[in-house]
């Protein structure tokens, strides 16, 4: 299977993913994730926390093509990795009450691939292609030949003896998803009929979240411990079942087995996730940005430095989050500490800045300047 970004955008050379460090508040999927999540998925729309309007829409839709004895649209999906696109494609299958397939963007290296899956689907089937901006130029061609006119031209042969033969496909159900919806061409793109942007959850929602997976592993849980989990999970039902997985470990070693405000919070402090989702390496960065460079700005590669990571951890891995978070904001200069950062940490700014103006950070070190680890006078406490 290639890894290679065929036909997409990403930067060259560069991975899709780079996550390279494990960590709890990753929004990848992890081993244990992988057969835990099977069980904690919801089966139907009404399971399905949150997202009112995609779920809204898409009940709408998958009732009117029941009503009307067809195949429901093409579907895609677009969100952040955790949020819910598996999920919701299982969902419409199970809604059409119809099979549904599985396959992904990096699985299809040639056109051919896809024509096998396409031709051996049934009527109505639903055919999930996870990844779809990692399909290869030939094959995303094909693709939406296939969606459009459920139809594709298969070459046999090389060179002048090639030949398309056309081969007509049953009505099918595309439901694809990206993690990187402005990577798709404009005609894959359009032929979808329905399209859904997955939004980070809400506290209140991931409470609920937690609060249905607890029932279903069984852990007793406490609306303050669900809480307490769900502020830490990055809006992010995946991590919320995750941190829940992991506190339901520490209240059984060191508690009842009851997960209470003071459990959770206990037990994610063990894994030094703060407060607000914040986990060892956000803090690093952060901490950095602060007490070395008295909060930016700072070019990404000094930061990279400071904090002994790759450029690419620090951008990719570390960045995005407190990016979100408002901690950090990335600027033509380099990246700034926002005041919100100096308070998490619990410091205050610097009289003179520290916020974006550009000043001198506490060691005299403006943007490129030695790297040094933070001096213990400067560094902010860890949690
Ligand atoms: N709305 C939701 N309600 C309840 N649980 C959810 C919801 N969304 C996601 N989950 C849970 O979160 C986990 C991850 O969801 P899912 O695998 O669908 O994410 P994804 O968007 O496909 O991620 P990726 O981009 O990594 O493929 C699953 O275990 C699922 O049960
Ligand atoms: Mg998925």
């Amino acid at each position: 299977m290639s890894q290679n970004d065929i036909g997409s955008e990403t930067a060259p050379g560069r991975p899709a993913t780079i996550e390279p460090v494990y960590r709890l508040v990753g929004a990848g999927a992890d081993g244990e994730d992988r057969t835990v999540e099977a069980a904690l998925r919801p089966m139907d729309l009404d399971e399905f926390i949150g997202q009112e309007r995609v779920r809204e829409q898409l009940n709408l839709m998958l009732r009117a093509a029941r009503a009307r004895g067809a195949t429901a649209d093409h579907v895609l999906l677009s969100g952040a990795p955790g949020l819910g696109k598996t999920t919701l494609s299982m969902i419409i299958a199970a809604e059409m009450d119809a099979p549904l397939r599985i396959t992904s963007g990096p699985a299809i290296e040639h056109a051919g691939d896809l024509a096998a899956v396409l031709s051996s689907l049934t009527g109505g089937e639903v055919l999930f292609l996870d990844e779809i901006h990692r399909m290869s130029r030939p094959a995303e061609e094909m693709l939406y030949m296939a969606m459009e006119d459920f139809r594709v031209d298969v070459v046999v042969g090389t060179g002048l003896g090639a030949t398309a033969i056309p081969l007509e496909l049953p009505p099918f159900t595309l439901v694809g998803a990206t993690t990187r919806a402005g990577l798709l061409v404009p005609p894959l793109r359009d032929r979808f009929g329905f399209t859904a942007h997955l939004e980070f959850y809400a506290p209140a929602e991931l409470e609920r979240v937690i609060h249905r997976s607890a029932r279903l592993l069984d852990v007793a849980i406490e609306p303050e411990g669900a809480a307490e989990i769900a502020g830490r999970s990055r809006g992010t039902p995946r991590i919320a079942n995750r941190l829940l997985r992991r506190v339901r470990d520490y209240a059984q070693v060191k508690a009842d087995g009851v997960v209470t405000r003071e459990v959770a919070s206990a037990a994610l402090a063990v894994y030094e996730i703060d407060g607000r989702g914040l986990d060892r390496l956000d803090r690093t960065v952060l901490g950095a940005l602060l007490g070395l460079f008295g909060g930016g700005p700072v070019g990404l590669s000094t930061l990279a430095v400071a904090v002994g990571e790759e450029r690419e951890t620090v951008e990719e891995v570390a960045e995005p989050f407190l990016v979100r978070e408002g901690l950090l904001a990335r600027t033509p200069r380099g990246r700034v500490a926002t005041p919100a950062a100096w308070a998490h940490l619990g410091l205050a700014p610097l009289p003179q800045g520290g916020s974006g103006t550009g000043q001198q950070g506490p060691f005299g070190t403006g943007p490129g300047g030695p790297a040094a680890s933070p001096s213990p006078r400067q560094r902010p406490p860890r949690r």
